[in-house]
């Protein structure tokens, strides 16, 4: 289930969960929970000790989950991430050098960017799938909206204060690919092994089309 550019990934579901983890053993329930849910790509944000393990115990375990790594913010974490078995690559922001490392890699990658000039350094660099982040604070839908204009090429997966609600709207946007957020995985919810509640809202963001 591994997506081979990031335009497959933008295909996998309208939501990419971001995954804070604490504790590796909850990787693989929690997986299996969105995947049950209808959302098989699972981001990890390497914030965690547990990160790179929970990576690891993913892509061991789940098949059906395609899991990456998000929060990568240096070349070593992008290496790192890929030799856990990472399928794709997200970061908050980009450099040349940070570029370079998660291209190196060979997995697709959705680098960090919140305005126009990041794009385009991001675009001369071959670059046309991006994070934008962080959405809400930065701009928006109204911001999105703006950079469809000029720039018309760039896909962007927007994530940073995105809810259920907000979801439709963002989606509806000709430049966004997919949405991503932590509304999938309360932290009361993981901290409490409900996987059943996690499923029923991955379900829920399955489900989500463009308003
Ligand atoms: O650290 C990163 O690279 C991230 O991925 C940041 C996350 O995208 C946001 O923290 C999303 O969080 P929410 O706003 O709760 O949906």
């Amino acid at each position: 289930m591994n997506p081979r550019s990031s335009e497959d990934l933008f295909q996998l579901a309208p939501v990419i969960p971001v995954v804070v983890l604490s504790d590796a053993a909850d990787a693989v329930p929690l997986a299996r929970a969105l995947v049950a849910g209808g959302l098989p790509a699972v981001e990890v944000t390497l914030r965690t000790g547990a990160a790179l393990e929970a990576v690891e115990r993913i892509a061991a375990e789940v098949s059906e989950a395609a899991v990456g790594a998000g929060t990568v913010t240096t070349p070593e974490q992008a290496e790192q991430a890929a030799a856990a078995g990472a399928a794709f690559l997200v970061s908050p922001g980009c450099t040349p050098a940070l570029y370079e490392a998660m291209a190196a890699t060979g997995l697709p990658a959705l680098p960090g960017v919140a305005t126009a000039s990041e794009a385009l350094a991001l675009l001369e660099r071959g670059a046309a799938a991006m994070k934008f982040f962080p959405a809400e604070a930065a701009g928006g839908r109204p911001y999105l909206k703006s950079l469809s204009g000029p720039l018309p090429q760039v896909r962007f997966c927007p994530t940073g204060g995105i809810t259920a609600a907000s979801a439709p709207d963002y989606l509806a946007l000709p430049n966004v690919g997919c949405v991503g957020g932590t509304w999938l995985t309360p932290e009361d919810a993981v901290a409490a092994g409900d996987w059943e509640h996690v499923q029923a809202l991955a379900r829920a963001a399955a489900d989500l089309r463009p308003a």
